[in-house]
């Protein structure tokens, strides 16, 4: 059902997409039905240019036929769809559960507007039981780690961090040779302060908190697909 779901908040974000547009597109199940469907568009006919938030959506696009630049090639955007893990009232975001929240950042502020695509269960009221994912350098790991502890800790946070692990037990590495903390908070009530004392520490790369950054969420739910946009 759930799958469903996604590919309903998947396809209704299609309708945004209008022909000769510059897309960034994102990572994840939900961001896989965008591709999926989107593939099928150019096959039959529509004219669109992507740019793939990871390496494992760029190995998707090309699977699916959709052509392919980078931000080199085409440093702005007309449109970034992409998933999420959870979305708050005021459309910020925690995203990063599938790792690819640096790119995904990149991507999505380098376009006029970001679609995000989910079903009903990764709307919050606040955001924050979702464990925040926290892009750091490998480099100096011991000493980042205590920066962000004592960080969390004064922003609430009532869990732990933990560094992420891929299947086989060994560190997650990030398409940018990074490491990944996941910050179980709770509750995140100041986001903006986070998202700035987090960035602040040296050897913090970027935060899975989208802030300003979303313009629009397409929500597939099993009473319908519902548009919605940000409370002010
Ligand atoms: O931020 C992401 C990847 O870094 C994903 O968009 C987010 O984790 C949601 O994934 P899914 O659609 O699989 O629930």
């Amino acid at each position: 059902m759930s799958e469903q779901l996604k590919r309903q908040a998947a396809a209704a974000a299609l309708e945004f997409v209008e022909d000769g547009m510059k897309l960034g597109i994102g990572t994840g199940s939900t961001a896989l039905h965008f591709v999926e469907l989107l593939g099928e568009k150019v096959a039959a006919g529509m004219k669109i240019i992507g740019v793939p938030t990871s390496e494992r959506t760029a190995e998707l696009c090309k699977k699916n036929g959709v052509p392919l630049t980078t931000l080199e090639e085409t440093p702005q955007l007309d449109l970034t769809v992409d998933g999420a893990d959870e979305i708050d009232p005021k459309m910020r975001l925690i995203k990063g559960g599938g790792g690819a929240l640096l790119r995904e950042k990149i991507v999505a502020s380098a376009s006029k507007n970001m679609i995000v695509i989910a079903d009903k269960t990764k709307i919050v009221d606040a955001l924050g039981v979702f464990p925040l994912p926290i892009e750091v350098m490998p480099f100096g790991l011991g000493s980042t780690m205590i920066a962000l502890e004592d960080v969390c800790k004064r922003f609430g946070m009532q869990g732990s961090l933990t560094q992420r692990k891929a299947a086989d037990g060994t560190n997650f590495v990030t398409d940018g040779q990074h490491f990944i903390i996941d910050a179980t908070f709770g509750r995140i009530s100041d986001v903006e302060g986070l998202d700035t004392a987090l960035r602040a520490i040296p050897g913090v790369v970027e935060t899975g908190l989208f802030v300003g950054i979303a313009s629009k969420a397409v929500v597939a739910g099993e009473d319908g697909v519902s548009i919605i946009d940000p409370v002010s």
